[in-house]
């Protein structure tokens, strides 16, 4: 009973418990029960690697999501592999390659998009509090970024498509509450719940609908092509898919995209929101990070330069922010029996996770791990010519980029499955600040407010934390 009590309470105590199982694993694996199934946790390097080094029929990101998505009731029946690229897609391919190569081309136009869509979006989300308007931080994001990924992934015309974006902002949702039902009731009852649940909510039948009826005109015209008729081009991801898996139908192309979707906009909106709360908090950095977009915008946005590894103080006070509330973490199945070096073992079923939360807060890694410093990750000799002498704060031994992958860096995962969406993220978020920064003074109406909620071993913001965005007045 109390062993059934203590997996349950990883439900609604995920962190401390992950962190109390760190604070005594000596940097050793350790075991934290979940209502499922068993989950090893690994920090040190070396186990961290060997979790890399196994093959993906051994120790499986696919399954894992599959168990936490539970795709074939949110996403219109799809039912997705565990092996990654069984059917020989090369997802790397399309997000890290062809669109992170895209980005300098789009890069001005999203820019524009957001700073008009901030505008036009802001008044859903915003209700007049004792001290004037307050906008939710957290809704308003999950908009923004839905409506910035459709723009990048799908292509100006769904961007526009009104019925579409309702239901891919609401998807992000959808899927979140309808898997964690599936995931908390008894096995036998899943096919039931998961079949009502399901039906109660329709953003996933239109999404999938709508993007089906484009990829079948798209597949009409690659036939046509073969021809010798002259098409129209698509640089978008759903070109990109489609031209990277040419044996597939329509439908597993739209699942694919949809699976997609979901990854881009969930981190994207937890992210932004909570990095928006910080600098309200610390808005002594505002000032450097307004003199960063003024000299150097223009040009990220002309040339994507800067869009993560060269940029100087913002990707590394939006490292901060990450720093302190990181989104998810490694995670994977055991498909078949795994041991690591020091003889910790993982039964088919059980999950080998990184604790990245923890690992983030260790003072091994990170001097004075709980203070915000936005510059910490930068280079003290380029804080000093932006700021002047000042008292130098935790800096890290060497600076770094938003975007690193490392055994003490796991925001975006570990080694060859690290997200290959970071490029992207990391230039969504400096367009999305940089708009909002250059062109709101953001405030906290109440800071003491509650700002987040935890779920299994994840933060996310509270859609009841508010923010006053009050127009910046520039002459
Ligand atoms: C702040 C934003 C984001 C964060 C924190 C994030 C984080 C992660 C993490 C932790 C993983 C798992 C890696 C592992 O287990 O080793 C992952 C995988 C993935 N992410 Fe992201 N991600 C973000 C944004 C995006 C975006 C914008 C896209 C797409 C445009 C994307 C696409 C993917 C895909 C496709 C995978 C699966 C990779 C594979 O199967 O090998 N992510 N992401």
């Amino acid at each position: 009973m109390l062993k059934r009590f203590r997996a349950w309470q990883y439900v609604w105590a995920g962190p401390s418990l992950i962190q109390k199982g760190f604070d005594k694993s000596n940097g050793e694996p350790y075991e934290v029960p979940t209502p499922e199934t068993r989950y090893v946790f690994v920090s040190d390097p070396k186990h961290i690697q060997e979790l890399d080094d196994a093959p993906d029929a051994v120790l499986s990101l696919q399954a894992a999501a599959r168990h936490m998505l539970q795709p074939k009731y949110t996403m219109h029946g799809f039912s997705w592999f565990d092996l990654r690229g069984a059917e020989g897609f090369g997802i790397e391919r399309v997000v890290r390659t062809l669109l992170t190569n895209f980005l300098p081309e789009i890069l001005p136009d999203v820019g524009r998009m957001v700073r008009v869509k901030m505008e036009q979006l802001m008044p859903n989300h915003t209700v007049v509090g004792k001290g004037g308007p307050e906008t939710s931080v957290f809704a308003l994001m999950k908009e923004l970024v839905a409506h910035t990924n459709a723009y990048v992934l799908f292509g100006k015309e769904l961007g526009d498509n009104e019925e579409f974006m309702k239901a891919a902002s609401t998807f992000m949702d959808q899927t979140l509450v309808v898997a964690e039902i599936i995931r908390l009731v008894p096995r036998w009852a899943v096919p039931v719940i998961g079949n009502w649940t399901s039906s109660k909510f329709d953003s996933d039948k239109v999404m999938h609908s709508t993007l089906l009826a484009i990829i079948e005109k798209r597949l009409e015209e690659r036939n046509a092509r073969k021809l010798g008729q002259k098409v129209p081009k698509h640089p978008d991801c759903i070109q990109w898919v489609m031209d990277t898996s040419p044996t597939w139908g329509a439908e597993r192309v739209v699942w694919e995209l949809m699976a997609i979707w979901f990854g881009a906009c969930y981190s994207l909106s937890v992210t932004s929101a909570f990095t928006i709360q910080d600098l309200c908090r610390y808005s002594e950095h505002v000032p450097y990070l307004r003199a960063e977009i003024e000299s150097q915008y223009g040009e990220f946005e002309t040339t994507g330069k800067g869009a993560a590894p060269c940029s100087k103080a913002s990707s590394r006070s939006r490292r901060v922010s990450t720093q302190l509330s990181p989104v998810v973490s490694t995670r994977r199945h055991a498909v078949k029996p795994f041991e690591f070096s020091d003889g910790t073992k993982l039964g088919v079923g059980d999950w080998a996770c990184t604790p990245v939360h923890a690992i983030n807060h260790d003072p091994t890694y990170y001097p004075d791990p709980m203070k915000f410093d936005g510059f910490r990750f930068a280079d003290p000799a380029v804080v000093e010519k932006a700021t002047g002498p000042r008292n130098a704060g935790p800096t890290q031994p060497e600076p770094s980029d938003l975007t690193e992958v490392s055994s003490k860096w796991q925001f975006w995962g570990t080694g060859r499955m690290a997200c290959p969406g970071r490029f992207y993220a990391s230039m969504t978020l400096k367009v999305i600040l940089g708009q909002i920064l250059a062109n709101y003074d953001c405030t906290l109406p109440a800071p003491e407010a509650k700002s987040l909620l935890t779920w299994r071993s994840t933060f996310f913001p509270r859609e009841s934390f508010k923010v006053t965005f009050s127009p910046r007045i520039t002459i």
